[in-house]
């Protein structure tokens, strides 16, 4: 009896794996003393900044720098004329494109990227852009991708007109990137032509913006003497930037250091290479000092990658009682002037296929065409592991249209389409494994929870009084984690992850990994990991990450693959330390290493539990007295290759009344179950709840970049560009159920973008349902009180 309590006081001294620990990264970030890239400040530094196009689509005639150069504390101004000789006026992007650096004799978005004038402080950079004179010929603008493949649409990629093939295959067209199509078209057709009932609806996925606080930049600094480049930049990928440089510059690879300090949110913007991180290397190179370059709100918002832009027709055919016996999806893809989508190389679509969701849909078909139009380029996993998002809501919004059509309750449509429990692993028909779930369960629990049939019979008591009120829901199925390298590569680096991990004499240690933490805990979460497997305490493991000098290849962190990656490499990082302990602990007690138990921190002989080593006892011996033959040392490396991604899932249940006279939504009660596997830190896990449901609310509600038909986009600044508030934030309910990952060391999935993949379509489908007993059965997102109050008028419903 004392035993068990007594390991279970060491174990909760530890603060370990399970355990609603507090952040060791917050000391720092809320006392003011977080690193990020602008309070980099290095001896001799210049900052660069850009001129940008006005126009979306104009012909550079001339560009006089004169002027500015004639500036005092202007030092240099490049523009791709500059950058030529070098071969760096154009970069390869990840999705098999090229990108202009610098504009190229032709503007294809506006604000685009037309030279850098390099000065003494920001303020005279910024004065002498206005200095550059450049002389445009304006073109026809492509703003609607509708339009894009038109016989008579303006070519907005001259390099790779007539062209056939491009990144992705066959291109129909100079202004198609690519078509993608997956599933079985004629077996879906057949199934949709004898269906008894179908369904199918346009839904319009508009352009929005990750928008991190922090924007994103960089400052570069080439050594001359030494032939180094060292750049300190915001990237939640830091290794694959270091490729990217070195295969760019053809400087070796050895010699590019690329340091990502702290970082104010990713949340997919800081995924890519940018022109600023190029030409701030160039300029640093030319001028031998060290530049820096750090965007400005409104060019982050106008010109660093977008989100989504996914124009999309979803069909479903079904039986008479709502089962689903196919699924339709076609997608025209937005990419903007060049194809900068960040996702695996081989997935032009990203994951967009796992549109058939938690559902038994036997059959599918999906097809995605990308094409050019005259905005920014982009494609990002805006808190989405690659366009899972846009699927999701694809089909938690069909599965709403066709229970309005049959008439059937919105929950129970979801249970009589539910993949079984006992079904898993399920092989979907568009080619996933998800390797678990438990959906019935979640969303019993959820219904319960809100109490949804009082839910129901109260807005049926409204609607007679003429009051909106909307209860959506949402069961989504995540996938993140990418990995398998053998099908998910960026630029033909494979997606595994690493953890190096070595224990001190003294018994604390060091641990670095490959992914890059911007905001999400790592420091924290990491150490629990390794502190379980390894039995010390959290508090003892330092954790470090984005700097390619010193930690292991990795890919990064994006499409929530830290844990599911990163975390497995940790949790087996760990488990070699603990073997290698194991017979370091035999040796010094002097028994087999069968006649050994763990417990907590210690090795123990089996039934003599006073004779034992703990591990700060073995971590000094593996530096003075190690069993003969044995090296010194305790520490290990992992680089994790996961066999298949992981399939989070969770319930959502948003309440919502609308104002009918000014079409405003309040949001009464949002329910969230989520369903993550192992929880490593439920307080983080909550803090990641909170923050992607956040910013699903923003989404739906409130964001998108729009344009107007001169291709002038239309509100990037946070004036116009929606990002809630405290005050405008709902108040967020959290549940959770825990089904464990069967093929991850430790059971974890990962968490952060699951809220956002899954709010989304549950906030739309909360607004729709208020206005379902109208006939009305989808409206496009955003829903604010404008396009709400415009659907309510339209209806007659704000008379009296
Ligand atoms: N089971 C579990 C899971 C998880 N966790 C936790 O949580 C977190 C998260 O995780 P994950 O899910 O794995 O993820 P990651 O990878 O780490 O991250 C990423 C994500 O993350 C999120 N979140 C966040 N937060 C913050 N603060 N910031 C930021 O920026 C951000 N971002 C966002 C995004 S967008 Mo993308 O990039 O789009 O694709 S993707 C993303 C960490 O800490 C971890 O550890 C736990 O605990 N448990
Ligand atoms: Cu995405």
């Amino acid at each position: 009896m004392t035993t068990v309590t007594e390991s279970q006081v060491r174990a909760d001294e530890q603060q370990n794996r399970g355990c609603s620990r507090k952040r060791k990264e917050d000391p720092r970030f809320i006392q003011g003393k977080g690193n990020y890239v602008d309070d980099i400040k290095l001896p001799g530094m210049l900052h660069g900044d850009f001129v940008r196009s006005p126009f979306a689509h104009a012909r550079i005639k001339s560009i006089n720098k004169e002027p500015a150069l004639n500036h005092p504390g202007v030092h240099a101004v490049l523009t791709a004329e500059d950058l030529k000789p070098l071969n760096l006026h154009w970069m390869p992007t990840l999705a098999g494109d090229m990108q202009a650096v610098l504009a190229d004799e032709k503007v294809a978005f506006q604000n685009q990227e037309v030279a850098m004038v390099i000065a003494d402080d920001r303020y005279i950079a910024a004065d002498a852009t206005e200095l550059v004179e450049v002389e445009y010929e304006e073109l026809p603008v492509l703003v609607d991708p509708h339009h894009a493949m038109d016989d008579d649409a303006p070519v907005i990629r001259e390099d790779i007109a007539g062209k056939k093939e491009g990144g992705h295959g066959l291109r129909l067209h100079d202004n198609h990137i690519f078509t993608w199509e997956v599933g079985d078209k004629d077996a879906t057709d057949r199934v949709f032509d004898e269906a008894e009932v179908t369904v199918k609806q346009d839904l319009l996925y508009p352009r929005v913006h990750p928008c991190p606080l922090e924007t994103c930049g960089c400052v570069a600094s080439f050594d001359s003497i030494n032939g180094e480049l060292t750049v300190h930049l915001t990237s939640q990928a830091p290794h694959v930037v270091r490729t990217v440089f070195s295969q760019l510059s053809g400087i070796a690879e050895s010699k590019v250091h690329i340091n990502s300090p702290d970082i104010g949110g990713g949340f997919g913007n800081k995924v890519g290479v940018y022109p600023g991180y190029v030409v701030a290397s160039v300029a640093s190179i030319v001028l031998g000092r060290p530049v820096k370059w750090v965007e400005d709100r409104i060019e982050n918002l106008s010109t660093t990658a977008f989100a989504r832009d996914y124009h999309m027709t979803g069909e479903l055919a079904a039986d008479s009682q709502g089962r689903i016996k196919a699924l339709r999806a076609n997608v025209l893809a937005d990419h903007g002037a060049f194809d900068s989508c960040a996702d695996p190389r081989k997935w032009p679509a990203g994951f967009f296929n796992i549109c058939t969701g938690s559902y038994d849909i036997p059959t599918a078909y999906a097809r995605v065409d990308g094409v050019y139009t005259n905005k920014a380029p982009g494609g990002v996993a805006y808190r989405c592991s690659f366009r899972v998002t846009e699927a999701s809501y694809l089909i938690e919004r069909m599965i709403d249209v066709l229970a309005q059509k049959l008439d059937i309750d919105k929950a129970e449509i979801r249970r009589r389409n539910f993949i079984q429990p006992e079904q898993f692993p399920y092989s979907t028909p568009l080619g996933w494994e998800y390797d678990s779930g438990s959906y019935p369960a979640a969303l019993e629990r959820v219904l319960e929870a809100v109490d949804y049939e009082g839910l129901r019979k109260e807005q049926a008591e409204k609607r007679a009084r003429g009051k909106l009120m909307g209860i959506g829901i949402s069961t989504f199925t995540e996938v993140v984690g990418a990995g398998p390298s053998k099908n998910c590569d960026i630029l033909g680096v494979g997606m595994f992850d690493s953890c190096e991990v070595r224990v001190h004499p003294t018994g604390s240690a060091i641990a670095r990994f490959g992914t890059k933490s911007q905001g999400q805990g790592h420091e924290t979460t990491y150490a629990q990991i390794l502190g379980t497997e390894i039995g010390i305490s959290s508090e003892n493991i330092q954790v470090e990450e984005g700097d390619t000098d010193t930690a292991p290849y990795g890919l990064g962190t994006y499409g929530s693959r830290s844990t599911p990656v990163g975390g497995a490499a940790a949790a087996r990082a760990g488990q070699k330390v603990h073997a290698k302990a194991k017979r370091i602990a035999a040796h010094l007690l002097e028994v087999s290493e069968d006649d050994l138990e763990w417990d907590v921190d210690r090795f123990q002989v089996k039934g003599v539990p006073d004779q034992a080593k703990t591990m700060t006892e073995v971590a000094w011996a593996a530096y003075n007295d190690v069993p003969e033959g044995m090296e010194h040392g305790l520490e290990a490396v992992e680089y994790y290759d996961p066999p298949n991604l992981t399939f989070p899932f969770g319930a959502y249940v948003c309440v919502v009344d609308i104002d009918r006279h000014t079409g405003e939504s309040h949001i009464r009660r949002f329910y969230a179950l989520d369903d993550c596997g192992t929880r490593i830190n439920p307080m983080i896990i909550e803090g990641q709840i909170h923050g992607g449901l956040t910013e699903g609310f923003a989404v739906a509600m409130g964001q998108q970049l729009a344009f107007d038909e001169a291709g002038n986009i239309l509100g990037a600044s946070l004036m116009d560009y929606f990002v809630p508030t405290a005050v405008e934030t709902p108040q967020w309910e959290l549940d959770y159920t825990e089904t464990p990952s069967p093929h991850h060391p430790i059971g974890a999935k990962g968490v952060a973008e699951s809220p956002h993949v899954g709010s989304i379509p549950c906030f739309s489908n909360a607004v729709v349902d208020a206005f379902a007993h109208q006939g009305i059965s989808h409206m496009n997102m955003p829903h604010d009180a404008y396009r709400v109050w415009r659907t309510i008028h339209e209806l007659g419903l704000d008379a009296d």
